[in-house]
């Protein structure tokens, strides 16, 4: 379609340009000077012998050239014999310049009306094309898996991710064992996470796994679509999706389709697109084994009703790799390379913080067309220095790959802090990630720290939190000085002051204040604070962070060692960091 309109383009300037100049030819020719003689002035000047040449044309007016080489016009007398009296009287007579003009015109008619046809034709033919991009589009042509044949061991990492998946296949292997359980499959999920992390990768997988079609659009194919057109592609997508049973339909870049309505971004066609997708996921039958899978960098750019229960109501977040699984996926695009002997790749590891799957992927194919290039027998040191560069070569400064050691330091320091406290005082809770990889919601790392399901959380418990939230900056200060606290723990000190304060005036939970909802005894409006309130909340604030200070000062030693394997192995797990903790009470005894 693109050549089609370069060549009608073409067209065009070749037309204007043919246009231009025989307009510019004609007049010039008429502009000549040219005497208007009477036929009779004629007849005088050819008996005089003075005209030269008479361009002989079937027209109205016949022009010529007299002797002292001005041009005349005069009346064409179209009698049998005037070419035989012109001859008779010596005047040359030329019969081709005047048809030559003729010719000219008729030539340039001609050339007009091929190049307007051929333009037509064309544009016909691209407006073919288009409404056949149109329809190939509604169309949608189901990939078949048996030629991608992509499966898990195409997925390098993301461990935590292919186990949710793993789920999937389950049900979309046996719908029928869910449906005698009256279980509802799950509809939709949502992949979340930095570019490049596989998340197309993980839905391909799915559906390699589970051995069905593959259907795949991206968000932003319906951006500036015509009106009407991408309401109807979703329709018709799903109906191809339907009518092959089970299938994996792919929605790329779904925040081009389901950004926030906010009245002011997005326009009623995405609104249309985004409604129709809504609509069609709430209409397929429970069990019919249709996921659909969306992709996004920002989960929280994500209009709310995509993310409603029988939407998209899992959500699973896939992560920049850690050390380890960016060795796993080094190794991966290495087996079809001849790496040289001595490239250590748990080292190169160790090299890429904070580089995505992908761009691993691009650094070891850049180094393998340098080595091509070179015509050496192996990929060595050399070329994936050179590649790294150009990998990371005109990325934004603040870019993660840049992060400075101090503050991969702070970050193991802080996040240790929150896992080791909540080791030591809630020893219920779940620690089930700690890392020192940021985050797609931006934190410089985090830990997760899951209570256990309970009913009511109790005084102890909330205190427990605050004292948990508050770990990082006290790890912080503890480790690097009270001068050099961050602005990482912006979050912590906003959880640790929301549960403090609804302790206070929520919960009846501090005797000073006593037993009063704050909020009813203030209205909701006005939302005053008690300079009662502010200070016991302080106070409080003041005591747990002096407490989960002793805390971590006790446990030093056990911090730094948490904080180091973060530094080396970038993220644990709980068994990394109970082993850890073991590890230090036998050297205690
Ligand atoms: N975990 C991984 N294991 C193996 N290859 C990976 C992994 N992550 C990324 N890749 C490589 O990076 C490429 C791009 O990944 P993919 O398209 O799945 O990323 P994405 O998360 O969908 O990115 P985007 O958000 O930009 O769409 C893949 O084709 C693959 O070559
Ligand atoms: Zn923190």
């Amino acid at each position: 379609m693109r050549l089609n309109k370069k060549i009608i383009i073409t067209v065009m300037i070749v037309l204007i340009i043919g246009l231009f100049s025989s307009v510019a030819y004609f007049t010039l020719y008429d502009k000549k000077e040219v005497a208007h003689l009477s036929y009779n002035e004629f007849v005088g000047k050819m008996n005089k012998g003075k005209i030269k040449t008479v361009y002989l044309v079937d027209a109205p007016k016949i022009q010529g050239i007299l002797k002292d080489s001005t041009s005349f016009e005069t009346d064409n007398p179209r009698t049998e014999n005037f070419k035989e009296m012109l001859l008779v009287n010596n005047v040359q007579v030329d019969e081709n310049k005047g048809n030559l003009m003729v010719t000219n015109i008729i030539s340039f008619v001609g050339f007009i009306i091929v190049l307007g046809a051929t333009g037509i034709f064309l544009s016909r033919q691209s407006s073919k094309q288009t409404s056949r991009e149109f329809s190939k589009m509604s169309n949608m042509e189901a990939i078949d898996q048996g030629d991608i044949k992509i499966n898990f061991a195409n997925v390098a990492g993301n461990e935590e991710a292919k186990i949710s998946i793993m789920d999937l296949v389950d049900f979309l292997k046996n719908p029928e064992k869910y449906a005698k359980y009256g279980a509802r499959i799950p509809r939709g999920v949502m992949l979340y996470g930095p570019p490049g992390t596989g998340k197309t990768l993980l839905a391909k997988a799915l559906a390699g796994e589970a051995n069905v079609p593959f259907f795949a659009v991206s968000g932003s194919d319906f951006v500036q679509i015509y009106a009407g057109l991408g309401a109807g592609r979703i329709r018709s997508l799903f109906k191809k999706a339907r009518e092959k049973g089970k299938s994996v339909i792919f929605i790329d870049e779904i925040d081009a389709l389901g950004k926030k309505r906010d009245g002011f971004n997005g326009s009623d066609e995405t609104d249309r697109t985004l409604n129709a997708l809504l609509t069609e996921m709430s209409g397929f039958n429970e069990n019919d084994g249709i996921i659909v899978v969306a992709a996004t960098n920002r989960l929280d750019t994500l209009d709310d009703a995509l993310l409603r229960p029988g939407r998209f109501d899992r959500q699973i977040e896939i992560g920049l790799p850690d050390v380890n699984a960016r060795q796993q996926i080094l190794k991966l695009y290495s087996k079809t390379k001849p790496l040289a002997k001595d490239i250590d790749l748990k080292k190169l590891a160790h090299e890429t913080v904070y580089f995505s799957g992908a761009k691993l992927e691009n650094l070891l194919n850049e180094s393998a067309i340098l080595a091509a290039k070179d015509n050496t027998e192996f990929i060595d040191l050399k070329h994936i220095d050179k590649a790294y560069y150009t990998v990371i070569a005109g990325e934004e400064k603040k870019d993660r790959s840049t992060i400075s050691q101090k503050d991969r330091e702070i970050t193991a320091y802080h996040e240790a802090g929150h896992a080791l406290v909540t080791k030591v005082i809630a020893p219920l809770n779940k620690v089930s990630k700690v890392t020192i990889i940021p985050s797609t919601k931006g934190a410089g790392g985090f830990s997760m720290n899951i209570p256990p399901d309970k009913m009511y959380r109790t005084k102890k418990d909330m205190i427990h939190s605050v004292k948990i939230a508050l770990a990082g900056r006290v790890a912080e200060e503890l480790i690097f000085g009270e001068e050099n606290i961050t602005t990482g723990a912006s979050n912590d000190i906003e959880k640790a002051t929301q549960t403090i304060v609804s302790m206070i005036k929520q919960f009846g939970m501090n005797k000073k204040i006593g037993m009063l909802n704050y909020d009813i005894l203030h209205g909701h409006s006005q939302g005053s604070v008690d300079d009662e309130i502010v200070n016991e909340c302080r106070r409080i604030m003041e005591e747990l962070y002096k407490e989960t200070k002793t805390i971590l000062a006790e446990n030093r030693e056990l911090l730094g060692c948490i904080a180091k394997q973060l530094l080396i192995r970038e993220s644990l797990n709980e068994e990394d960091i109970d082993k850890l903790i073991n590890k230090s009470i036998k050297e205690a005894l």
